[in-house]
């Protein structure tokens, strides 16, 4: 990738490059989404703006909320088991029927398909036909993982023979001399040998999808499952820590990028290829692991991270009420330091800690008091990424009508708490402020069932709930995968 920075229009090379992609993505855009919502206010280039390599620039002003793009997947598939333990989704439908419940396709391409109506649904056709003419190596019954996690590879023939061919041109490949896992283990598992022109393709998708790929949330039987989809325009989108877009998806997939903060003309349009409640250093660590980079934005650079002090650890000196911060958040190595007795830890000391105490943060169930006693025990600073992991795990699995009347305080404690940390990293109108909001609207809604209160307060919360809704309509609208149903 050229990562280098300069005006758009400065190289002859690089302008006919930049013509050439936007040429692809708005061609693609009018095939595979409707006409109406395809005009853009973007472009694709480099330059001075764009944070690296090639960026999405605003071409006109946007306000927080409204629809910048809207892009269709060139290729979905489920995500690649690791483990023997992992179930399989459909590679058709995308249910999960579980691992005891799924056969293998009755076309013969040794798929976990769930029915005959997705072994005869036509979009499944070709890499069916494809599939078994390799011979796969199952014993007749059983599906193979092989297969399986190989779909993405075999989906890239599909584009390579399709219209859009192009972008497996155009988008960055993850960059890496490694032979690529799926398609070797495709190729021990098959009886055929591959033909060498797609066992390039199907490389060369992979290379794609590691670099570009957007977790794509889809619903199925009341439950969320999670896809690789690759967006081919969404792709040239840059990182940024606090994105200044969010997206949803709808019922066909397609991913709507709205501005979660106001953009300006000649602006970078990005988004985040992270949690955004996750520290410095596991933001820093997952997109060195995964996306070979290292983010220099202004939160990465704050080690306070605009106040909150998601990498915070308590000071274990004796009488000390003080945080512990990386000196310099960008350098993995850096020493620690104690803001209030300015005691120095090493990374290496910090690393050893952190070792033990993720561990323990995985293990601790959703039971707010044993958690609430954990963190005493352990004395972990409370608004630590650890903790608002552990929070957010509490908000999304607990079932109000199930909790108790502290429990659910609690829930609503945690919700706001997260809000905050929302605002204070001035993440806008990001997608957690939209489903946080409407936890926050269940709990209150909860809370009112519970109790009789008298009518000005009653007036007080329903004043709140329609401010929660309202935010959380506006972010969440469109949005297949959530359900504002009701209407305060
Ligand atoms: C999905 S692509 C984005 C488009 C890419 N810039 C291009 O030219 O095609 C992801 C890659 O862009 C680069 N990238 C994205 N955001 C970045 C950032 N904030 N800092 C440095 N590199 C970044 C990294 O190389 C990353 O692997």
């Amino acid at each position: 990738m050229d990562r280098r920075r300069g005006t758009a229009g400065d190289r002859p090379d690089d302008s006919d490059a930049e013509d050439r992609v936007n040429r692809c993505a708005t061609a693609y855009l009018r095939d595979a989404v409707e006409p109406s919502v395809s005009a853009v206010g973007w472009t694709i280039g480099s330059g001075p703006a764009v944070s690296a390599g090639r960026g999405v620039v605003a071409t006109k002003d946007y306000a927080e909320g409204d629809v910048i793009l809207v892009d269709a997947p060139l290729i979905v598939s489920p995500r690649t088991l690791t483990g023997v333990a992992e179930s399989p989704v459909c590679p058709v439908c995308y249910v999960a029927p579980g691992l005891a419940a799924t056969g293998s396709c009755a076309g013969g391409c040794g798929l976990p398909v769930c029915s005959d109506r997705c072994s005869n649904d036509p979009a499944h056709a070709d890499e069916c036909r494809y599939v078994r003419r390799l011979r796969p190596k199952t014993d007749g019954s059983r599906w193979s993982a092989a297969v399986y996690n190989a779909v993405t590879a075999i989906r890239g023939l599909a584009v390579n023979g399709g219209a859009h061919k192009s972008f497996l041109d155009l988008l960055q490949k993850k960059f890496t001399d490694k032979p690529t896992v799926e398609v070797e283990e495709l190729k021990k598992n098959i009886s055929m040998k591959l033909e060498e022109e797609d066992e390039q393709i199907m490389t060369i998708t992979c290379k794609i999808m590691d670099a570009n790929c957007f977790e794509t949330i889809i619903t199925r039987n009341n439950k969320l499952i999670s896809l690789k989809g690759l967006y081919p325009v969404a792709s040239f989108m840059n990182h940024c820590c606090v994105p200044n877009t969010m997206h949803n998806f709808n019922e066909k997939l397609q991913m709507i990028v709205k501005a979660s903060l106001p953009i300006y003309k000649g602006q970078e349009i990005t988004t985040t290829y992270t949690h955004l409640l996750w520290s410095t250093s596991l933001r820093q660590n997952h997109l060195l692991t995964s996306k070979q980079f290292i983010c220099t934005c202004y939160r990465c650079c704050d080690a306070e991270e605009f106040g909150t002090e998601l990498a915070a650890l308590n000071c274990t000196v004796k009488n000390c009420s003080g945080r512990v911060l990386p000196v310099n958040p960008l350098n993995k190595f850096s020493v620690w330091q104690c803001k209030e007795c300015h005691k120095l830890v090493t990374s290496v000391e910090i690393t050893s800690l952190l070792k033990k105490l993720c561990p323990l943060m995985n293990s601790i169930q959703q039971c707010p008091k044993r958690f609430e006693t954990i963190l005493k025990t352990f004395n972990i600073y409370r608004n630590s990424t650890f903790v608002v992991d552990l929070r957010l795990k509490f908000i999304w699995k607990s079932k109000n009508n199930n909790l108790s009347l502290e429990e659910l305080l609690y829930k609503e404690k945690s919700c706001v708490e997260v809000l905050n940390i929302v605002q204070k990293l001035g993440l806008g109108q990001c997608r957690l402020l939209g489903l946080i909001s409407l936890e926050l609207l269940k709990v209150i809604e909860e809370k009112i069932d519970r109790f009789r209160w008298k009518t000005k307060t009653l007036n007080i919360f329903k004043e709140q709930i329609s401010n929660l809704y309202k935010i959380s309509v506006s972010v969440l609208d469109g949005d297949a995968n959530t359900s504002i149903t009701k209407k305060p």
